[in-house]
């Protein structure tokens, strides 16, 4: 396994004019050994770039990439010893399950009692055990793909594991406990596991790190629990949630007071900026109702309420402003057209200046 390094800029096109050239914008990322990482991002915001510049299917236009401070930029696949699992199964139909699991080990050469160490304890890890024998062509789609993550995750000696948005062919019920066994394999086999998907709740689960990506930039690498939290840009902040955090115009005025619109919402002790614009960023999970006696509430207009298992999603109006509460189950809500009182101001609420966090 490997510490890999990216000091690096993609860009697909020759002469470079501006930004938007760029599939990845210049960034510098360490993916430390051993750990578990997704690259998550909307379609088109540089996470296979970023995949295939890692296993060497692609060389980046500017910079290098080093495995453990040695400069790789232009090895081969092979050369970096990198294992990689597909959208879609990569097996062969003639071998059986067991054949195929062992494939990558005996193009290694690694010695027949390792192989069947090994495959046994892979194949238990994804409930394959009882399929050894059994030919792969007559295989459901998931079962297959159970094999190329299998196939993937074989070889103990690799540099990093990398997945291209691998459970897309996984029946939901089974993407839920492949997702889950995926973090408990890593814990077990220690290895490098880099894991590119636009699903938020497959990143979060699997990821000890999460890289979120926005037109080929980082825009946050962090835990899941630091995404959620502290949102470093407003992107993250509405990408990362379901729904996202609301996010809601508001002014610093020379008083140092913040105001919504000609509401004063009050001054928070945390923050102490100069004067201006800025983006309040709350999240569903932390508004709740609270009283119009209340200094600094703001009155809003239910629109909607709507019963998802374990809360109720609350939507209202604020002014000309769609917000987004999530309440308690059992908590008696609002009836649509009531005028309620949020506290938009709390322990939770972020503010973000030309989008970035600042306090
Ligand atoms: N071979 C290529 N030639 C030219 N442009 C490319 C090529 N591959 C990707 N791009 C462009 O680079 C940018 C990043 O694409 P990339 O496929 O890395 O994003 P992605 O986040 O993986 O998207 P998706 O989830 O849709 O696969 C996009 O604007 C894409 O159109």
């Amino acid at each position: 396994m490997a510490r890999i390094e990216l000091q690096l800029a993609h860009s697909y096109v020759h002469t470079v004019r501006s930004d938007a050239d760029y599939a990845l914008l210049p960034l510098d990322i360490t993916f430390e050994d051993g750990g578990a990482y997704a690259l998550l991002g909307p379609s088109g915001c540089g996470k296979t770039t970023m995949l295939n510049i890692i296993s060497g299917l692609v060389t980046p236009s500017h910079g290098a990439i080093r495995f453990d401070g040695v400069d790789r930029t232009r090895a081969t696949p092979q050369e970096r010893n990198i294992a990689q699992v597909f959208q879609f199964p990569v097996i062969y139909d003639t071998m059986t399950v067991g054949e195929n699991l062992a494939f990558p080990l005996r193009n290694r050469k690694v010695p027949a009692d390792r192989i069947r160490e090994r495959v046994g304890r892979i194949a238990e890890m994804l409930d394959l055990s009882g399929q050894l024998d059994q030919r792969a062509a007559n295989l459901a789609a998931d079962a297959k793909q159970k094999i190329s993550l299998g196939r993937g995750l074989v070889r103990p000696d690799v540099s990093a594991v990398l997945f291209d948005e691998p459970l897309t062919v996984i029946d939901p019920h089974l993407k839920w406990a492949l997702r889950r066994k995926l973090k408990q394999i890593h814990h077990e086999l220690g290895l490098t596991l880099i894991y590119v998907t636009h699903d938020q709740v497959e990143a979060m689960t699997f990821a000890d790190q999460v890289l979120v990506m926005a037109r080929g930039r980082v825009v946050q690498q962090g835990t899941p629990a630091d995404l959620f939290e502290r949102p470093r840009h407003t992107f993250v902040g509405h990408f990362i949630g379901s729904p996202g955090m609301n996010l809601l115009p508001v002014d610093v005025r020379a008083d140092g007071a913040l105001w919504l619109g000609e509401r004063r919402l009050g001054q928070p002790e945390a923050l102490s900026l100069p004067a201006g614009p800025l983006t309040l960023g709350i999240r569903p999970e932390y508004l709740g109702l609270a009283s119009g006696d209340d200094a600094g509430t703001v009155p809003a207009t239910v629109t909607q309420v709507r019963h998802i298992g374990t809360s109720q999603l609350l939507g209202v109006r604020v002014d000309d402003r769609e917000v987004k509460i999530h309440l308690p189950a059992d908590a008696e809500p609002p009836a649509e057209g009531e005028v309620v009182h949020l506290a938009l101001v709390g322990p939770h609420t972020r503010y973000y200046r030309n989008e970035e966090l600042v306090g």
